[in-house]
């Protein structure tokens, strides 16, 4: 590593400037693959984080949720048990055991990504960053001395966090965060979600799961607004067997209490006022992206009107030879975008044109249930004028879904005329993240749907349930109304 004057790096003296061929402020999954894969290339690189390695999704976010779902999955199991002809004795439900399970993977994980960063010579630097002059970040380190740190190029991930509304009362009420959400060592009594998008569908379903009473309040009358409407009812439907209140269409008005004790959320729907009480709130209500004091204005990096740093479709910043991925360049929130991310932005700097325009962003709500989706739904359809046949068949449809007793649900797919082009695939049902994959890849070969209907797919498998469904026969776009409830008497 080359430095600059001679001088120290503990408080109050002026730190040397560290040069490196990448310096990438916030260490999320993009950021972290960038890391390795240039370092394994032979560039100098180091990424600035200031509390976790490899960012939200293996500490905060995506794998421990789905950890802490897995356990409430189980707990469903076990209540459902003597359906699958298992009789036991009542069982326990012990958070600080859920959590140990959680956390031994998190730190597993952690080791995993050290050891990589190790491996591969890229430096991972546990630090507070900031620009202080084009391309050159100062970082505050947990000792409170700095570093400063010039990149010849510079990649910018610092994510998002759960936007806490100025609701009166809210921020006092200390409420629950995800974080804190995925941290809790004791069941709620009474949990109180504003919120019904991802995050608060998926942690209100796990909580319920472990006994907890769940109120979700949404401020929008649809589940997943953008999803069809007969996906959303089915949804709802679910969560209303699980036991859980939804206060749809409703807004909340102030809060009151304090989470962790008793704490009142005051809502009005329609005009009128209800008061809900409970022992915890979590706000799941969207996400703010991380770009105060950052000092962007000393590297010449512009927000979007969302506050969002702003990007061309090769992901560059308004700054020369600095790039922004993941949550806060405005890209969809999901892992693997930020993953395609990374993949722009390596190609861009090694000279290959690569654009984020007109990729496929699939993604999984993991209920359970899960709720997957690929391209176009009916609702995008119709708003487009786009034509389409639709094949629909009830995942009692699918042999393996009886086998395994988990029939709620359906298939969904949207088809070209002329063509026999898949044009989209949504699924409701278990394990629609698997079976949407086996259609996104068809899509990606450009196959038409009837190589999938013909395929010789092995039985019984849940992507088994595509020949049913291409089987099945279509109606046309003409002739569907939206939110056409599934077909019980589409063959088996
Ligand atoms: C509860 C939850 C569950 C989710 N589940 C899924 C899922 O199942 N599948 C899926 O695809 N997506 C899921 N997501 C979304 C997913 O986690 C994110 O889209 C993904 O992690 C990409 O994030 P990122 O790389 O943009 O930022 P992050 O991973 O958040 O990385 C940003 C990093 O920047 C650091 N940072 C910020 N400011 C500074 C600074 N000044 N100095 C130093 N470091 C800084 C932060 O500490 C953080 O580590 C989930 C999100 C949540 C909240
Ligand atoms: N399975 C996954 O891939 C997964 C899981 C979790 C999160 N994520 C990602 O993280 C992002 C953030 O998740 P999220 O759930 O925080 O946001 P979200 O945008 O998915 O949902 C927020 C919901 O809260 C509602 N809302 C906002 N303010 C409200 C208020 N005051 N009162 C009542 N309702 C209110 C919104 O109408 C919206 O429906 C998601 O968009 C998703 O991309 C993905």
């Amino acid at each position: 590593m080359q430095t600059e004057t001679i001088s120290s790096n503990h408080p109050g003296k002026f730190p040397t400037t560290e040069h490196f061929d990448l310096v990438i402020l916030g260490g999320g999954t993009g950021s972290t693959l960038a890391a390795w894969t240039f370092a394994g290339e032979g560039k100098r690189v180091a990424v600035i984080d200031r509390k976790y390695i490899g960012g939200s999704c293996p500490n905060i976010a995506c794998l421990p949720s789905k950890n802490i779902i897995h356990s409430a999955n189980v707990a469903s199991l076990f209540r459902r048990s003597e359906e699958f002809g298992i009789v036991h004795r009542g069982f326990t439900i012990d958070m600080t055991g859920v959590r140990e399970r959680k956390r031994a993977m998190v730190r597993g994980l952690n080791d995993i990504y050290l050891d990589n960063y190790r491996k591969t010579g890229s430096e991972f630097i546990l630090g507070e960053g900031r620009f202080t002059a084009p391309k050159t970040l100062a970082v505050t380190l947990p000792d409170g001395s700095t570093r400063q740190l010039h990149g010849t190029h510079v990649i910018v991930s610092t994510g998002t966090r759960a936007t806490i509304e100025s609701i009166p009362g809210l921020a006092e009420s200390k409420s629950l965060t995800h974080i804190e959400a995925l941290e809790l060592g004791e069941i709620p009594e009474h949990l109180i979600v504003i919120g019904s998008g991802y995050v608060g569908l998926e942690l209100a379903q796990a909580i319920r799961r472990f006994g907890s009473r769940v109120t979700v309040v949404g401020r929008r009358p649809q589940l997943m607004p953008q999803e069809d409407e007969d996906i959303a009812d089915a949804l709802r439907l679910l969560f209303i067997d699980e036991g859980i209140e939804l206060c749809l269409g409703t807004h909340v008005r102030h809060v009151s209490g304090t989470s962790g004790g008793s704490v009142s959320v005051h809502t009005e729907q329609n005009g009128i006022g209800r008061t809900l009480t409970g022992s915890h709130v979590l706000v799941a209500a969207g996400r703010t992206p991380n770009t105060q004091g950052l000092g962007l204005e000393h590297a010449g990096i512009e927000l979007t009107h969302r506050g969002y740093i702003k990007v061309n479709n090769r992901l560059q910043t308004t700054a020369a030879d600095v790039w922004a991925i993941g949550e806060v360049a405005g890209s969809p929130q999901f892992t693997h975008i930020s993953v395609d991310d990374f993949r722009v932005v390596h190609d861009n700097i090694n000279g290959i044109d690569h654009v984020t325009s007109g990729r496929q962003v699939p993604y999984c709500l993991f209920t359970d249930p899960e709720l997957a989706r690929i391209g176009l739904n009916e609702k995008e359809a119709k708003a487009s004028g786009i034509p389409y046949r639709l094949f629909k068949i009830p995942m009692e449809a699918n042999l393996r879904a009886r086998t395994l007793s988990e029939t709620r649900g359906f298939l969904k797919a949207l088809i070209e005329p002329g063509t026999d082009r898949i044009l989209g695939f949504t699924a409701f049902g278990v394990g629609a993240a698997e079976i949407m994959s086996a259609v996104q890849i068809a899509m990606i070969a450009g196959l038409p749907y009837t190589r999938l209907r013909d395929a010789v797919l092995t039985h019984p498998t849940l992507v088994e349930g595509l020949i049913p469904l291409f089987s099945s026969n279509p109606v046309d776009s003409a002739e569907t109304p939206l939110a056409r409830t599934a077909d019980a008497s589409a063959p088996a």
